[in-house]
């Protein structure tokens, strides 16, 4: 190569990188003002009122905030009862609260424990638009890493998470969707006043894809897609961009188990942004057959270790394609063999309520792959 060519490889290479540099600027920049819209729009401690169409809510403290909007204690003025309302701008680009209310309006109609129940939705002219969801307690990353000793979850909680984790999503995509953001923080316990602190509710449905029409099993998929999701938690098929399936919410969910059971994941410390890093971390898994076991290795040693039965839960879905659905009883049965090897019973408290046998619902075995009298159009 002669240097005139190398140094027009340079130049060449240097305005690519510089064109990169100004896209990831200017998409960091245009995220920015969509925040701050966002919040210029949000509802304030001293707010009036806010009105449905039938009641009207006074605001409370902030629950928690999210990419696309805020959550807020509410109390409801008719009755004092306290609930969550979730808000969304009406000035953000990208409106997927309408969207998210939907998944929901199924979701109540299939009765699963695993999800709370919307009980109203208004809009503040000009403002945001909102749903009001019935209130659930702390969510699992906020509750492993602000409430339990060593941010650590024990083997039998993380094993009856695993349960209702899987049973919640199953019935996701029983009416229809999937959720592609499967991971910690979008999965929260009940209150205890409420009596519902050992049901593990899914939450934010934001970026729920519809997949199932009526008399359509599954859409076709795309040739491409976009990332969705949480790099720690994505899929091999959301990393190359291929169009997800029920497949790859159980594949975000085996990482988000794995992560519980061995308190690490060997991608943990790259950023979102290193998408690529994660990406072979996790080919690595499969490729390297020492992998697994040397990760859980990580596990307390006074337990019998699920290696095996995470092996085995993985290899299936590995080898599940687009159109499969999946067994879910299949999972199932694995995660409640780990269990009995452990010596745990359905009655073992939960980390957070030790002194109480656990009470939370069952896995339902046999159920109805899909629902078709819930699949709105
Ligand atoms: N019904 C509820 N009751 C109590 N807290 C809630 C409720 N719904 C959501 N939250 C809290 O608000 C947080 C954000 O909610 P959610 O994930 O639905 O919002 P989001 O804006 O879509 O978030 P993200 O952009 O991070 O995905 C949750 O992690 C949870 O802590």
């Amino acid at each position: 190569m002669l240097p005139h060519d190398n140094a027009m490889d340079k130049v060449q290479h240097s305005t690519k990188n510089s064109k990169k540099q100004q896209n990831v600027d200017e998409k960091a920049a245009e995220r920015e003002r969509q925040k701050q819209i966002q919040t210029s729009d949000m509802p304030t401690k001293d707010e009036p009122m806010i009105r449905s169409v039938t009641e009207s809510y006074n605001i409370g403290e902030e629950l928690g905030r999210g990419s696309f909007g805020a959550v807020y204690r509410v109390k409801r003025v008719s009755d004092s009862k306290s609930y969550a309302m979730k808000c969304e701008s009406v000035h953000v680009k990208k409106q997927i609260l309408a969207h998210e209310a939907k998944v929901l309006q199924s979701l109540n109609l299939l009765k699963s424990v695993h999800f709370v129940q919307m009980i109203d939705r208004g809009k503040v002219p000009n403002r945001f638009l909102f749903i009001i969801l019935r209130l659930v307690g702390k969510n699992l990353w906020d509750l492993r890493t602000q409430e339990l000793p060593n941010k650590k979850f024990t083997l039998n909680t993380a094993l009856k998470i695993a349960v209702q984790t899987l049973a919640g999503i199953r019935d996701l995509h029983r009416v229809g969707y999937l959720h592609r953001d499967i991971k910690p923080p979008n999965f929260a316990i009940g209150r205890e006043c409420d009596n519902a602190h050992h049901i593990v509710y899914v939450l934010d449905f934001g970026l729920c894809r519809k997949i199932c029409h009526k008399g359509v099993d599954l859409r076709t998929p795309r040739e491409h897609c976009a990332f969705r999701g949480t790099t720690r938690y994505a899929s091999m098929a959301a990393h190359e961009g291929k169009e997800q399936s029920r497949k790859d919410d159980l594949e975000a969910w085996w990482y988000m188990i794995c992560e519980m059971i061995i308190h690490d994941l060997p991608w943990r410390a790259a950023k979102a942004n290193e998408r690529e890093k994660v990406y072979d971390a996790k080919q690595k898994l499969r490729s390297d057959d020492n992998a697994l076991k040397e990760l859980f290795k990580k596990c307390p040693p006074e337990q019998k270790s699920p290696l095996d039965q995470m092996t085995a839960i993985l290899s299936y879905l590995d080898g599940l394609c687009y159109a499969s659905i999946p067994d879910y009883d299949y999972i199932h049965e694995n995660i409640a063999f780990a269990s009995a090897a452990n010596e745990f019973n359905d009655k073992t408290p939960l980390d957070w309520d030790k002194d109480h046998d656990f009470a939370g619902p069952k896995y339902k075995k046999n159920e109805e792959y899909i629902i078709s009298a819930l699949l709105l159009p």
